[in-house]
């Protein structure tokens, strides 16, 4: 029969690990050894392991088997396909069905009988395939995701790609202009990964003050500070099992962005007044509107960070580089709010899909969402028309209008107008970084964030 399966042995006796390892390559295509089960997790980051024999007792002295059942649940919470053999010195009933329990396949008791060894490890591995048969359709995601992919050419290499990391453990940085759908995407990623069951925390980097950046990120321990009245759990631990998604990435500052560097790096982070390293176990994902390449060039971001960070880079192109996606984007908006405000409207007019199709749209789908929200408050009829979108006239080739353009017969604006351009002017002027354009307008990223949602920008 030829060899198949990865088998990972962890036992803390060198001398029996040999033997096995020995034994067992004869039935195995790999068998990977640990003598020490601290190292299981980053293991299991790296490689796809089908079947563990996991000894029950590790500290000498100390033959409880609480420390193997301690492995087992770890391993069966990171990646419950595996399957988990028991390898106990002691025929201890009790703690075998303990371990049957909390999803251990099978037990074997030492000393062991090889041939007897070589089949429970092989049903263990048959099952193992068997459940990935199985778990391929149970483990598809089952809640519908809101997001919608589209058929442009520049979104089917996107959306290829990300079907394929979303399953591996990888860093991922996704760009794209304001409201592109890079939360969306995270949140798609984290949905289609391994980790879906476990949580998902975005952080805003952008909104955490730099005082309280190690707190928030890592925690602290009560006492720590003046105002550390209570043990505080950081987003890392938070996030542990699932998906950390740090937003607005490039908004951290350069002193705090080495501080990050450093857990993303040794995998562990140290509360804030506490001695103690804190393994972590996330998928990290960040996302940022601006161009970090630059970034590091000016000396704004470190590369060293941005190395970690971007293992894979996603771009999500701007709306006005994907215009095949706007009518079937504009169509789901309407159909969501057809039933949020309980209107009956069928489609667009013509004269709409026009407008549609050649507006610059600058605050991508989102300013598409609230401009069709609004245009379905607004109308009354089958179909939603031109005017019902109160988008501005776009002449030639979509730009907005310059000072130089802007004649004195231009219609005047309303106030409400005015503002709306002038934020726009603001984030494209600042490239996209809202912290700058909030400045330049001389309101907080809050308010512009807020005004931002009010113009549906
Ligand atoms: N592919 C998509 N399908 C459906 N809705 C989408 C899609 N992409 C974005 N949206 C909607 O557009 C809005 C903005 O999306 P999101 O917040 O993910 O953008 P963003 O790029 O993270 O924005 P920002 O840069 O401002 O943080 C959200 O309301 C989201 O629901």
């Amino acid at each position: 029969m030829a060899k198949q399966g990865t088998l990972l042995v962890v036992d803390d006796n060198r001398n029996i690990l040999t033997s096995l390892q020995y034994l067992l390559e004869e039935y195995f295509q790999q068998v990977i050894t640990l003598n020490s089960p601290v190292t299981i997790p980053s293991l299991l980051q790296r490689e796809a392991i089908d079947v563990v024999l996991l000894d029950m007792n590790f500290s000498s002295g100390i033959n409880s088997g609480n420390e193997g059942l301690y492995w087992l649940r770890e391993i069966k919470r990171l990646r419950p396909q595996i399957q988990v053999v028991l390898f106990t010195a002691y025929a201890d009933i009790n703690l075998a069905v303990t371990g049957l329990k909390d999803g251990a396949t099978d037990f074997i008791v030492k000393p062991w009988d090889n041939a007897k060894l070589v089949q429970t490890l092989q049903e263990a591995y048959a099952k193992a395939r068997g459940n990935e048969k199985k778990g391929k359709q149970a483990s598809q995601p089952t809640e519908k995701s809101s997001m919608y992919w589209g058929n442009s050419s520049v979104i089917r290499p996107l959306r290829l790609l990300v079907e394929k990391v979303s399953t591996t453990d990888a860093n991922i940085l996704i760009t794209g202009e304001n409201g592109t759908g890079k939360d969306m995407l995270a949140r798609e990623i984290h949905r289609l990964s391994p980790r879906r069951n476990g949580p998902m925390v975005a952080v805003d980097m952008g909104a955490i003050t730099e005082s309280l950046f190690e707190s928030e990120l890592f925690g602290h321990v009560k006492g720590s500070f003046t105002d550390a009245h209570t043990d505080r759990v950081g987003r890392f631990e938070a996030a542990d099992g699932g998906t950390l998604f740090l937003d607005e990435i490039a908004n951290l500052p350069y002193h705090l962005q080495a501080k990050l560097l450093t857990v993303i790096q040794k995998r562990y982070f140290i509360k804030v007044g506490s001695n103690t390293p804190q393994p972590t176990n996330i998928r990290l994902i960040c996302a940022t509107n601006r161009n970090l390449d630059e970034m590091v060039h000016n000396g704004e971001f470190r590369e060293d960070l941005l190395y970690r960070i971007n293992t894979i880079h996603l771009h999500i192109p701007a709306l006005r580089e994907r215009k095949e996606d706007i009518l079937p984007l504009a169509q789901r908006f309407l159909e969501q709010y057809n039933q949020q405000y309980l209107r009956t409207l069928t489609g667009f007019s013509a004269d709409a899909e026009q407008r549609l199709l050649n507006y610059p749209w600058y605050g991508n789908i989102r300013e598409l969402q609230h401009t069709i929200e609004k245009a379905v408050i607004l109308s009354d009829g089958n179909l939603l028309k031109a005017e019902n979108l109160q988008l501005a006239e776009v002449s030639g080739q979509d730009a907005p209008a310059t000072h130089e353009e802007s004649k004195e017969d231009t219609p005047l604006q309303t106030l409400d107008e005015m503002e709306k351009n002038l934020v726009k002017k603001a984030i494209e002027q600042c490239d996209g970084n809202l912290s700058q354009a909030a400045a330049q307008l001389g309101i907080t990223r809050q308010t512009l964030y807020n005004k931002m949602k009010r113009h549906g920008i």
